[in-house]
């Protein structure tokens, strides 16, 4: 079942077309990830998905739902956790959550959503004293609350150190397993591709690469990087190389093919490749092919 449709999105600012014709699918239970360099439209689209905004051209549907039209019903079922929170800086961690759940029919206990959010030991702190990365974690403890089945998570892990980042991760794929589909952005890229199972890139308003995560990635040229041999000229090497400083850069479609025809060259030359990487291709790499 597809969660989430967007068909030719259209969305402008006061006459700045921020989001000029995106179209995407998430299925339930997915991950999606919406990509892109800062301004690229990603917020925008959350909002107009989360009915904050109506979209100014093209069908956009939530669970089968108009998100601007059914927001009072979409409301129910889907969580938000947007880029800045509306905190009240003096209530506590537990008053905060507390007041939440007072919005929320059926709201999940308040111990269960700090405690998946990584920050039941927070409960007495008052919001001002919280962290930035536990600003976040309080932000993705109160879009659990309603136990959603859609969630749109806006850069959730900015801010947060590697191992709340992980527990986050953690946390996000429980969700997906039990069902729920989930919209994230991220600058964080490696988060994406460990994340995400589908993703698209936007570019200035538009898509500009989608699809399948690892079908996506296995389609991209992987990297053989050395450094160059002394007296060796690019041009005496078996395969077209880019120099990046004194690292030569093989792109190829067989990453450890191409090193072992390198290997084999640069072996009965008596030569050493030192500092060989081979590496298959990365989301990285796809970004920033993409989005130039
Ligand atoms: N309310 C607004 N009024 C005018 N322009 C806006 C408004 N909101 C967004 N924009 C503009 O629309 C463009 C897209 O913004 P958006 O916030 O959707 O980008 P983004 O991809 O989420 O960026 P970031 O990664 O920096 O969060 C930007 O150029 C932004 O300046």
């Amino acid at each position: 079942m597809t969660a989430i449709e967007v068909n030719g999105l259209r969305k402008s600012h006061r006459g700045f077309e921020a989001v000029k014709g995106v179209s995407f699918e998430v299925g339930e239970g997915q991950i999606f990830a919406l990509l892109g360099r800062n301004g690229a439209g990603k917020t925008t689209t959350i909002e107009v998905l989360a009915g904050f905004q109506r979209a100014d051209g093209g069908t956009v549907r939530v669970l089968g739902l108009d998100p601007y039209a059914d927001r009072t019903a979409l409301r129910r079922r889907t969580g938000i956790m947007l880029q800045e929170a509306g905190f009240f800086p003096d209530l506590t961690v537990a008053q905060t959550v507390d007041t939440w759940r007072g919005l929320i029919a059926a709201p999940r206990p308040r111990d269960e959503a700090l405690e998946l959010a990584g920050l039941a030991g927070k409960r007495g702190t008052k919001v001002r004293q919280l962290s930035g990365g536990e600003k976040r974690r309080l932000d993705l403890a109160l879009a659990l609350l309603g136990r959603p089945d859609v969630l749109f998570l806006d850069e959730p892990t900015t801010g947060m150190d590697p191992e709340a980042r992980r527990a986050t991760w953690g946390v996000v794929r429980d969700l997906a397993g039990q069902g729920t589909t989930i919209l994230l952005t991220t600058h964080y890229l490696e988060e994406a591709q460990r994340l995400a199972s589908t993703m698209a890139i936007m570019d200035a308003g538009e898509v500009v690469a989608a699809g399948d995560m690892a079908e996506t990635l296995a389609a991209q040229a992987g990297r053989v990087a050395f450094r160059m041999p002394a007296h060796v000229h690019p041009a005496d090497l078996p395969l077209p190389v880019t120099l990046e400083g004194g690292t030569a850069v093989c792109r190829a479609e067989d990453p450890d093919l191409a090193a072992q025809t390198l290997l084999t060259w640069a072996a009965e030359r008596g030569l050493r490749l030192a500092g060989l990487e081979v590496r298959t291709a990365t989301l990285e790499d796809l970004f920033l092919e993409s989005a130039r």
